[in-house]
């Protein structure tokens, strides 16, 4: 079953569109990595699907629904975002007193451990938090929400290394045990390449990859070696990158058999390089009909 289904979506906000024509289809317990550049459009999406804000044209269903004002879905849904505004007395405890209110599924006894696992003192207030801890604070309020779907929007900003890691380790261990529709944005490709299922790839408001990750893990492969080899071997397949080194030429290429070819090397490509290239690739491609600027 499908969560979230958007057609045709475009948000435009005066000459820009943040969002051109997107249709996705988001499954339902699965963890999917919405990625992109920075103005790529996933704020925007993300808005759109919790009814933070409007599509210019387009439609879209979360839970087969229009989410704008409709309550049944408001409460199956959690929107963690970095830019979350509280009233000025609210206290850690308050924020997650108003959580337990707002989601039918919220855990206290999670609640607890979390803050304990990421030291956010309850009773301090939130205006006061550092950055870090006013991150940890939304991550956990996302985490013990339960919510069917979730939505993260870089959540690790001000997160370290550590923190992030254990972000992770409590979202994997926790959606094992209750399964629910994730959605994480993140520039952070590496670090969360073994967490998703999924990944949706914006870039200039439209969408360039709707694809399961396992399968893209495999999808891109390096191939260097004397030029004129490498040409004719790429000859045929779709080209997101090349480069020349010394003498050599190294083309990155999608959709390649693994097929030996004596003379030139093959390096797999992870997931972060692969989105890159592909990135690099539209913005090549928009530049050359001379729209790269928005
Ligand atoms: N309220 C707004 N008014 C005008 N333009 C906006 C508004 N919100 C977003 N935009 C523009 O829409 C585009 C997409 O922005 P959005 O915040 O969705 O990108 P993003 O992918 O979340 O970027 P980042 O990774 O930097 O957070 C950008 O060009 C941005 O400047």
């Amino acid at each position: 079953m499908n969560v979230v289904r958007t057609t045709g979506v475009t948000k435009r906000f005066g000459a820009v569109a943040a969002l051109d024509g997107v249709s996705v289809e988001l499954a339902e317990n699965t963890i999917h990595g919405l990625l992109g550049r920075n103005g790529a459009g996933k704020t925007t999406l993300m808005k759109i699907l919790t009814a933070q804000d409007f599509a210019t044209s387009g439609t879209v269903a979360v839970f087969g629904q229009h989410p704008y004002e409709n309550a049944d879905v408001l409460s199956r849904v959690c929107f963690v975002k970095e830019s979350q505004h509280y009233p000025e007395k609210f206290r850690v405890k308050h924020a997650l007193r108003a959580a337990r209110l707002l989601y039918p599924n919220w855990d206290d006894a999670y609640a607890a451990t979390l803050l304990a696992d990421f030291a956010v003192p309850p009773d301090q207030l939130l205006g006061k938090l550092s950055r870090g801890q006013l991150s940890a604070a939304g991550v956990i309020i996302g985490l013990a929400a339960r919510a069917p779907l979730t939505l993260f929007d870089e959540p690790y900003l001000g997160l370290d290394a550590v923190a992030r890691q254990l972000f992770y380790d409590r979202l994997l261990a926790d959606y094992a045990e209750h399964p629910r529709t994730i959605v994480l944005s993140t520039h952070l490709i590496d670090e969360v390449s073994a967490l998703i299922d999924h990944v949706v790839l914006l870039d200039h408001g439209k969408v360039l990859i709707d694809a399961d990750a396992e399968s893209l893990r495999g999808e891109a492969v390096a191939v260097t070696g004397p030029a004129d080899a490498v040409e004719r071997f790429a000859a045929g397949y779709r080209e997101l990158h090349r480069e020349r080194i010394g003498g050599s030429l190294r083309v990155t290429l999608s959709g390649v058999p693994r097929r030996p070819a004596p003379g030139l090397d093959f390096e797999p490509v992870s997931l972060q390089q692969l989105i890159i290239r592909t990135t690099q690739h539209h913005g090549a491609a928009l530049m050359a009909a001379g729209k790269e600027s928005r």
